[in-house]
Formats: C-alpha cells, structure tokens, sequence
C-alpha cells in the first residue's frame, strides 16, 4: 500500500504550501508530489519578466508583478480545477494579496491607487464564491533565523542583496496573516518537524497529518 493510500489521500485534492520567501515550499511541495503521485504547480520564478527588476526597484515595478503573478497564478489554478486537482501547488495565490501587495502598499513601495486597482482586480477573480478555494493549505513555519539561511544557501542573487528588514516585515505578516486565514483548512507544520535532506521517511509523519486533516468532515466539501 502506497502512502497516499495509507493515509487517504484523495486523488482529486489540491493541497497548496504556503509561507514566506525561502522557508522550504518548493522543496517540500516536490516531495509530496513525488511521494503521493500528484501533480505540481510551481511559481514563476526563473522565467519572471519582472522579478529581477521589482527587486532593484520596488516602487516602479511592484504592481507590473502583482499584476503578473496575479495572472500566472489564476491560470494555474483553473488549470488545476479544470484536471480534476490532483496537484500540489507551490505557493497559494492568497498570499499575493494578502502579504505581498499589501505589504508593498502599506510600505509605500506599491502607490495607493495601483494597490486599490490590484485589489478590486483579485477581488473580483478570486473572492467570488464561484473561486473554488484548495482542499488544504499546508503553512510552514520556521524560525526567522533558519528561514534567512535558507535564502543565503538557495543563492538568489535578488534575494540576498535584499535588506534584511524587507524579510523581517515579511515574516511578522506572516504569523499574523495566518492567524487570520480561514478561506480553506490549514496544517501547520514547523519546519523542523521533518528533514528531507537527511531523513526521506520524515515525509510520512507530513503525509500522515495531512491524511488526519484533509479526511475530516467538511475539508473536501469547499
Ligand atoms: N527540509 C529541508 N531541510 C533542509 N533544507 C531545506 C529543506 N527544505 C528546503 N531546504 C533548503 O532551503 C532553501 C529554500 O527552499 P525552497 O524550497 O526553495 O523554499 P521556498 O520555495 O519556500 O522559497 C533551499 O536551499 C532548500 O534546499
Ligand atoms: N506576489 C508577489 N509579490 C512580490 N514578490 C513575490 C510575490 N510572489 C512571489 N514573490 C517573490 C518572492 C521570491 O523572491 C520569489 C519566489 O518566491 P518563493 O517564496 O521563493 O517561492 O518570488
């Protein structure tokens, strides 16, 4: 029996990994995937026409990327729903809003008038009750000091030569912002619950919790 099975993990979920810049997303949604037979949708990151250029100036580039993610996501997630789910996504589309953009705004690097045309954009493609939401969202936490390592290991140059205070803010938004979350169910996972560099069988333990969440009355009826 496979652990998917084991643990049962309908085929049709989509499970979406959320948290801040370089706290194990990407590396943990290949996992998963790999471990349960799903798909993955990843960001745009190696290919983003903006990404480079928001991080040498925010101010003039922050709503050409809200506004290009905010495609690229919304894309992937009709994707998604259109092949029955089945996926792990990297990265859910509610943190563009919900941390990005409005950091971006509140800080003054996104103008208030570029933020409210955003926001009425993402409210009137996603906050419809027509937007069907993922199955879990899995949040992975960490301690600032682990996660601001794991930005120098990775080595994007952007990220690296950006100020530390940009990672700080980021990650306080964070630990609020899900405090508040309630668009879908959520599994907290502290990111030293599991090591999948040195122990591939701490996957289970995940999979296991999210067998133990996604299977309660209500996960799957969003
Ligand atoms: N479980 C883990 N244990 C140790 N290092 C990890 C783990 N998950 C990710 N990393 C490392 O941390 C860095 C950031 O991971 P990544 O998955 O790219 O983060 P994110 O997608 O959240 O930005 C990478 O160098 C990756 O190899
Ligand atoms: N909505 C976004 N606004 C600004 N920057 C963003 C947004 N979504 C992702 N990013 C940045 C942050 C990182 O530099 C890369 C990739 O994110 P990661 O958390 O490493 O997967 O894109």
């Amino acid at each position: 029996m496979n652990l998917r099975e084991k643990y049962q993990i309908p085929d049709h979920a989509l499970i979406t990994v959320a948290g801040t810049v370089g706290v194990g997303k990407s590396t943990l949604t290949k996992a998963l995937a790999s471990e349960l037979g799903f798909r993955t949708s990843f960001e745009k990151v190696d290919n983003n026409p903006y990404l480079d250029k928001f991080y040498a100036d925010f101010e003039r580039w922050s709503f050409h990327l809200q506004i290009y993610f905010l495609a690229e996501r919304f894309k992937e997630q009709k994707l998604m729903f259109e092949q029955g789910g089945n996926f792990i996504q990297d990265r859910s589309i509610y943190e563009d809003t919900g941390i990005f953009a409005k950091m971006h705004a509140d800080k003054g690097t996104m103008s208030e008038v570029d933020y409210t045309t955003y926001k009425s954009l993402f409210d009137a493609m996603v906050m419809t009750p027509y937007f069907p939401h993922p199955n879990l969202l899995i949040y992975l936490d960490g301690s600032l000091e682990d996660i601001l390592n794991r930005i120098q290991q990775r080595g994007r140059e952007m990220e690296k030569q950006t100020p530390l205070s940009y990672w700080e803010e980021m990650y306080g938004r964070y630990q609020k912002w899900i405090a508040e979350f309630d668009a879908c169910p959520v599994l907290k996972i502290n990111i030293n619950e599991y090591d999948l560099l040195q122990d591939q069988h701490s996957l289970e333990s995940v999979i296991a919790k999210i067998g133990d969440k996604i299977s309660r009355p209500g996960a799957l009826a969003k």
